[in-house]
């Protein structure tokens, strides 16, 4: 359900800022996000995208700037005043990371079975029997044989380690997912069958996604809203058709074309 304004926003976001030293990285970033949508960063090459969600997942500590979120209890709290516990108790069970690099996003010496189940292990789950059940059970909605529950990623191709990070990230129910880049690096025939499962994981959990992508055509079809960076300030947001369809900004009317002229 889009915008669901009964509803505190997800993720709020205001005046976020970055300095590496002199150089910036992003520079004052306000943005909503509700439950259920999905907010597409995109930018070319230094403009900013990776800065932001470093900051958003608290791994980048902020120069200025707030990030707020609503708990599952219903109070939003300010991320800079969770204790390590809470934060890292978050982490685990109520946000997802989707890595471009799945050796950033998997262990990869341990069986599929056991990077899903690691997961719910996070979250109390104690029953073996339960958690491969469960392991079993989301191999299969990721489009991956039961039969290679034993199987290290290494083991796997680009696509399967992808959608295994998808499993890995989705069987705790988290509200929010980060995904960077996650078709990138993938065959146009795999990358569009990804995007497909997604798509459709995205729609029926009412998962709230933000997902940094320099592919137009990914921000097209996965979200609801795009925010278009540029020397880490965001120069034009709105809707995704509205924005890709009717560019404002120079620069984004330069991006659009230049996908079109490919
Ligand atoms: N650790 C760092 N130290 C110094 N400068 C940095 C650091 N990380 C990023 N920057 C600078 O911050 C700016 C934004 O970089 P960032 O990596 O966020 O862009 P990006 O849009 O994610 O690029 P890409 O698509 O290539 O990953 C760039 O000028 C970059 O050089």
């Amino acid at each position: 359900m889009l915008n669901d304004l009964s509803q505190a926003p997800l993720l709020s976001v205001r005046n976020l800022t970055k300095h590496y030293g002199e150089r910036l990285g992003c520079a004052d970033v306000s943005f909503d996000i509700y439950e259920g949508e999905v907010l597409a960063v995109v930018g070319e090459s230094g403009s900013g995208k990776s800065t932001l969600l470093g900051l958003l997942a608290t791994e980048l500590e902020a120069s200025a700037g707030s990030v707020r979120y609503r708990m599952r209890d219903g109070v939003t709290r300010d991320m800079a005043s969770l204790t390590e516990a809470e934060r890292r108790l978050l982490l685990r069970t109520d946000w997802g990371f989707v890595r471009q690099d799945s050796t950033q996003g998997l262990r990869m010496s341990v069986s599929a079975g056991g990077n899903i189940g690691e997961r719910l292990m996070a979250v109390g789950a104690r029953h073996y029997g339960k958690i491969r059940g469960q392991a079993l059970d989301w191999l299969e909605r990721v489009e991956i044989d039961r039969g290679r529950i034993d199987d290290i990623p290494k083991a796997f191709s680009g696509g399967m380690r992808q959608r295994l990070q998808i499993a890995r990230n989705l069987v705790t129910h988290p509200r929010l997912v980060f995904m960077d880049e996650p078709t990138s690096g993938l065959d146009v025939s795999v990358q569009a069958r990804l995007l497909d499962l997604i798509r459709s994981l995205v729609s029926e959990l009412g998962l709230a996604v933000i997902i940094v992508t320099h592919d137009l055509a990914v921000a097209r079809l996965l979200s609801h809203r795009i925010m278009v960076m540029k020397g880490g300030r965001v120069i034009e947001a709105g809707l995704t058709d509205r924005v890709l369809d009717d560019p404002h900004a120079p620069y984004t009317q330069l991006l659009v074309s230049s996908v079109l002229a490919a």
